[in-house]
């Protein structure tokens, strides 16, 4: 068991959208690269929102070994994966169907249990174990690479502002039926999942980000869900920022550099 507390964390900021996207990109090959070095392949947590999107400084690049890439969906909307409103759906037009990823690689939720939520994330889970083999030993899966995004209520992935999911700790996969964002049936991974992990990544952009980012990271103390993602040591936290996301901000923050 590590003692120290979680490192703070690292906020890189940049004056557009666009260089944050390939600044973002840059940041994701070389976690690519270390952990492909360690351990032969790259695991990865998807949310959706914008961020599919703004991952698109991967398309075309040939630095990006797909084929050692292993997705899972940080959360999932519990509808067919046909559906606009699935997360899947949405990685795969922003950005899946657009690069040569082995489609086995992508860990969607199995669509025969869509009836019923606790089978579903059950499922879900057994997943993840199966790749992470591990259950027993280390407790919890240690993800390379959290992708996340944040709501104007400060949620993350489908972990919601005053939540009784905010208190999980004991499983990997939970589901929420009452989700305050429609639709309102989700499965998500929970905190002791996503505090492990090597890095967690937010991604903010936009002016409409400015009040929310600011509540969450000068005003931890308040708890939004947000706030509550706090990779313990060694795993690592950063946000990745443009500059009207950023315009509220006190804490300090730089451009990321390679
Ligand atoms: O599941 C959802 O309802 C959305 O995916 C949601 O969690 C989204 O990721 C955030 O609200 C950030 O949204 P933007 O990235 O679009 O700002």
């Amino acid at each position: 068991m590590s003692h120290h507390p979680p490192n703070p964390p690292i906020i890189h900021s940049f004056a557009t959208t666009e260089v944050m996207v390939s600044s973002l990109a840059s940041f994701i090959i070389k976690a690519q690269k270390d952990s492909i070095d360690k351990k032969g392949r790259f695991t990865v947590a998807l949310s959706g929102g914008s961020l599919p999107k703004q991952l698109s400084g991967l398309i075309g690049n040939p630095a990006v070994k797909w084929d050692k890439w292993q997705v899972f969906y940080a959360d999932e909307r519990v509808v067919p994966l046909t559906d606009p409103d699935s997360n899947h759906f949405l990685c795969s037009n922003e950005l899946f169907n657009k690069v040569p990823i082995p489609k086995e690689n992508i860990r969607t939720i199995d669509i025969a249990l869509l009836d019923d939520l606790e089978e579903l994330s059950d499922a879900y889970e057994k997943e993840l174990i199966k790749e992470f083999a591990q259950k027993d030993s280390a407790r919890f899966p240690v993800f390379d690479l959290i992708l996340l995004g944040m709501g104007p209520d400060g949620h993350t992935a489908s972990l919601f502002p005053g939540h009784e999911l905010l208190a999980e700790e004991d499983r990997w996969v939970a589901y929420i039926e009452d989700s305050p964002k429609p639709p309102s049936k989700r499965i998500t991974l929970t905190y002791p999942v996503i505090n492990h992990a090597a890095r967690v990544v937010f991604v903010a952009a936009g002016a409409a980000k400015a009040d929310i980012l600011c509540t969450v990271l000068d005003h931890p103390e308040q708890g939004l869900p947000a706030s509550r993602v706090k990779p313990a040591h060694p795993g690592q936290l950063f946000w990745f920022v443009d500059q009207p996301a950023a315009a509220k901000l006190q804490v300090s923050s730089d451009e990321f550099k390679l």
